[in-house]
């Protein structure tokens, strides 16, 4: 009855579409570069920096890695960003978060060339997003795989009620952005909200961006309803588990996402994706 959303599934048709597309790029004289800037040696970061690069590389982008020690200025990283910012082989830049406590992430955001914002963090572009602006731009990868996986599956958004939990800047509030646009009805709850699981229950949509292992359970989910896991936690004996206690939500949700296996893998992809269409916008004015 209930489906599992194969991520991993849906991020190989994707990363297909992209091969193809740079494929073309190549015979126009165009390959898309992405660069990866990364401060310090966390040891997660690091993983996923080298599952950027290693994709990157498998489906034909120049990609480069910039690994800075973890004592870098805020003046030497400005200075690095400004290199890519005018490098007219890096089409995408992204600086791996978290930064050490020396660097001012917001400042940071704001350096890289929004042409260039292969994250969609800048404010330009979350301004664009929020207002459904005309024209192309580059809208953070999380949310947008996630309406990737809701298109793949035949979830239409229109109408429904959506709850977000989590408002951060790189998902809760995009993700609300992107399903607001897509005539959603949309309520961000966090941390501070009264009722939450109540609230969750009445979601038809839930997306759950927390970073709190198995916040929510199946106790908390309408019967029916899509679940989108985006949580990325440890458990007790260190095991990757979501936001959402899946063994508990999967007998009560009508579509849900694993972890790992679900957003992840989407994350990844819809980053290729848009590192190419930086490239195309930029070099060949599509
Ligand atoms: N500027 C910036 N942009 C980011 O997009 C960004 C970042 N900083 N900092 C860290 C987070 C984390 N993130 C993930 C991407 C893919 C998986 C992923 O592929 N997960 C797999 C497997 C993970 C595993 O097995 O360890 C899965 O869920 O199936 C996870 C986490 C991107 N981030």
């Amino acid at each position: 009855m209930t489906t599992i959303i194969d991520g991993k599934a849906v991020a190989k048709k994707v990363n297909e579409a992209t091969a193809t597309v740079v494929a073309e790029l190549k015979q126009q004289g165009v390959q898309p570069g992405i660069a990866v800037i990364i401060v310090g040696e966390d040891p997660a970061s690091q993983i996923y920096v080298r599952n950027k690069n290693r994709k990157a590389t498998k489906l034909g982008l120049h990609s480069v890695v910039r690994q800075l020690p973890a004592t870098t200025t805020q003046a030497e990283l400005l200075s690095i960003i400004d290199d890519y910012n005018s490098d007219d082989s890096i089409h995408g830049i992204l600086v791996q978060s978290p930064l050490p406590k020396q660097i001012n992430e917001p400042l940071i955001t704001l350096a890289i060339d929004p042409k260039k914002d292969v994250d969609g963090f800048h404010p330009t572009n979350v301004g664009k997003l929020l207002t459904n602006f005309p024209g192309k731009y580059p809208v953070a990868n999380t949310p947008r795989g996630i309406m990737t996986l809701l298109a793949e599956y035949g979830v239409d958004p229109a109408g429904k009620q959506a709850v977000v939990i989590g408002r951060s800047t790189i998902v809760g509030k995009p993700m609300a952005a992107l399903l607001t646009n897509a005539n959603a009805t949309v309520t961000i709850a966090h941390s501070r909200t009264q009722d939450l699981k109540a609230l969750a229950r009445t979601a038809d949509i839930l997306v759950v961006a927390t970073g709190i292992a198995h916040l929510i359970t199946g106790a908390d989910i309408k019967p029916g309803a899509t679940v989108i896991d985006v949580g990325m936690d440890r458990d007790e004996n260190g095991k990757l588990v979501g936001d959402v206690d899946f063994d508990s939500a999967q007998d009560v949700a009508g579509l849900i996402t694993p972890v790992p296996g679900g957003v992840g893998p989407m994350t990844i992809a819809t980053l290729m994706q848009t590192t190419v269409e930086l490239a195309k916008w930029s070099d060949l004015g599509e």
